[in-house]
Order: C-alpha cells, then sequence, then structure tokens
C-alpha cells in the first residue's frame, strides 16, 4: 500500500525545442500538489531600472554557498551579457515568478523555474502566504508521460496578444494546444478569451462602487464570463478569478444567500489551486459560515436576503437562473 503515492511526481528532463521541463511520473489528480518550494533568490519583479535589478541580484548571488551558485548558473538565460552581473541578471529575468503577498517579488526556484509555459496549462503557480513558498497545483488531471505546465502571462487573452508577449518577455513561439488550434477554434477560442478580458476590464474600471450601482449589469458580466470558462470544458483558472467577483457584488449588496453560495464555490476552487494550507481557504471558510464578515457588507441592502433564503428543489439549470438573477430586471 502508498507504493504508487511514494513516487516522485515528476522528473526534469530535455523537452524537445524547449529547453528541460517537468514530466509527470505518474497520473496526477487535479487539486494535487506537485511542488512546494522556497526561493532561493527574490528580487522586485518590476525593478524598472535595470542596472538596479542588476546589483540587487549580484550581491544575492554572490551571498550565496558555492553549491547555491552553481545551482543558479545552470538555469536558463534568454539574456546577452558581457559580464557576470549581467548574466547573473538574465538568469533572474528569465526565471523569476511573481512572489510576495501582492506579487510584486520575482522569486527564482530550483525546480519551479524549470516548468515551461502553455496557453493551456495543466498546473499553475501560486504563492502560499502561509508557508512562505510557491507551490505548483495541478489544474487539469494530468496523465503521466505529460509534459507540467504553467502560464507565464498575467492575464488569458487571443492567440495574437499571447505570442506577441511570449516572444517580447521570453523570446519563444508558444506552440501549445491552444495556440496550434485549427483557424476556425482559433477564432472561436480568441473570440472567448477577448470578451472575458473585456469584462475584466468592465468590472475593474466600474470599482468597488460599481459593485452597487450597477450590481445587476456586473453580476451578468461575471455570469458570462462563468459560462463561458464553462465551455468547452471547466476551466478552474478562470472561475477562481470570477467567482470571488460574484460573491462581492452579492454581499456588497446585503444578499446573504447568494454570497454563501458564491464563497463555497470560491473555498472549493481555492482548495484545487491553492490547497487547504492557503489563505484564501480560512478566509472563504469563515465567509461561508457568516458572510458579513465581509468588509464590503453594509454598502447597500438593496438585495437583502437571509442566508436561509436559498430555493429548494430546483434543477440545476433554474437554480443557476436563480443564483445570478437571470430574470430580473437590471439595477
Ligand atoms: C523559466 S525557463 C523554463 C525552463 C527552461 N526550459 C530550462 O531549460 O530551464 C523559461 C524559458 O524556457 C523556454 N520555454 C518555456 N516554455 C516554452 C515553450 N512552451 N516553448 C518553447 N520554449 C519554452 C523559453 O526559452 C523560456 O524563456
Amino acid at each position: 500500500m502508498g507504493t504508487t503515492s511514494s513516487l516522485p511526481m515528476y522528473s526534469v528532463e530535455d523537452v524537445p525545442g524547449k529547453g528541460k521541463g517537468l514530466i509527470a511520473l505518474k497520473d496526477i489528480p487535479v487539486g494535487a500538489r506537485i511542488v512546494s518550494e522556497t526561493p532561493f533568490l527574490t528580487s522586485g519583479l518590476g525593478v524598472a531600472n535595470l542596472e538596479q535589478l542588476q546589483i540587487q541580484v549580484y550581491q544575492q548571488v554572490s551571498s550565496l554557498s558555492e553549491s547555491q551558485q552553481q545551482a543558479f548558473l545552470s538555469l536558463h538565460n534568454i539574456y546577452p551579457y558581457i559580464s557576470s552581473a549581467a548574466k547573473y541578471r538574465g538568469i533572474f529575468r528569465t526565471n523569476a515568478l511573481p512572489i510576495g503577498p501582492s506579487l510584486q517579488l520575482g522569486g527564482v526556484f530550483l525546480i519551479a523555474c524549470r516548468i515551461n509555459h502553455a496557453c493551456d496549462n495543466n498546473a499553475q503557480n501560486y504563492w502560499n502566504d502561509n508557508l512562505n513558498q510557491l507551490t505548483i497545483h495541478a489544474v487539469k488531471d494530468i496523465p503521466k508521460g505529460e509534459e507540467i505546465t504553467i502560464s507565464y502571462l498575467s492575464s488569458r487573452r487571443g492567440r495574437r496578444w499571447r505570442q506577441e508577449e511570449l516572444r517580447n518577455q521570453f523570446k519563444f513561439t508558444c506552440s501549445c494546444a491552444l495556440c496550434s488550434l485549427a483557424p476556425v477554434q482559433s477564432r472561436e477560442s480568441d473570440s472567448k478569451l477577448n470578451r472575458v478580458h473585456e469584462l475584466d476590464c468592465i468590472i475593474e474600471q466600474g470599482g468597488v462602487q460599481g459593485l452597487v450601482s450597477s450590481a445587476q449589469r456586473m453580476l451578468n458580466y461575471v455570469d458570462e464570463q462563468v459560462q463561458l470558462w464553462n465551455e468547452p470544458t471547466l476551466d478552474i483558472i478562470g472561475l477562481t478569478r470570477a467567482y470571488p467577483d460574484a460573491f462581492e457584488i452579492a454581499i456588497a449588496n446585503g444578499d446573504l444567500a447568494r454570497a454563501r453560495i458564491f464563497a463555497e464555490r470560491c473555498l472549493s476552487l481555492y482548495r484545487i489551486t491553492g490547497g487547504d494550507d492557503s489563505p484564501e481557504v480560512p478566509q472563504y471558510s469563515e465567509l461561508v459560515q457568516d458572510p458579513t464578515r465581509h468588509l464590503y457588507f453594509g454598502m447597500s441592502m438593496k438585495w437583502k436576503t437571509t442566508l436561509d433564503e436559498v430555493p429548494q428543489g430546483l434543477g440545476t439549470e433554474e437554480f443557476e437562473d436563480w443564483l445570478w438573477k437571470r430574470k430580473v430586471e437590471s439595477t
């Protein structure tokens, strides 16, 4: 018993056309933690001044042990250099993953930085502030032999934008399944991703005030996003971005019944992407118990419900119609 679970989940291997990468050594179920790792070098990710970045990285590399320096130097570098300091900075810029409470720092990791990009990634990097570590969780079932991939991009948009960003920032042309779709399917995928992005921008522009002043419209937008992320297959990362917005809209308008359901959905998504020890899990567990603890409760009571005002005996479709207030006039 337990023999398969004690096998390592991955190995670092050469992947044709990509340098090194991580390959699954066994079937990895969605939600499984693949990597949990402490950075051995950190710096401001968006340090505008490259000279300043070079100094910061150089100082840190110089204070590493000999073996850590060797490990750092073995990492990939896509930037030209004429000095050791410029080489170190190049390695940092090629590899750093976002870390820290507001993801404004970059961290270099021996394992996680070997993970290649795919726009249809099967794993997700997540900075766990409780553990002070970066975790990588499977966001799809990953069959044995498949490459483990994350997304290097800050948002998910159409192919042209993705390809440009990846070429500019990481100097490669992505050939993942999403980027290799036939023209008709690719246009469909682009229009879905661009629409989700457009809705993200509108929701963000509305700000906190918009959650109340345009509540129904905002809820409709999130509903549209969730439907897009559910098609053709459930997209956990997309849903993780959408459901917290739905929760905030419900709670900002005093709708405890819907807020609790949205909080439950956030909770199950964060269990998958961040794990039970991620800060969001106790936060959403608490909000499931008592959504009124959220900062936005009390902004408006125009949708006021009690926790138990959830309709019973509805079919799935009717329940979703109720949840998203689909048949309600815009307010
Ligand atoms: C953080 S490193 C990833 C690990 C790297 N492959 C290695 O050998 O150490 C990022 C670099 O890996 C390569 N890479 C990552 N994803 C790729 C992909 N999908 N196709 C081709 N190259 C990729 C690019 O050179 C990119 O700049």
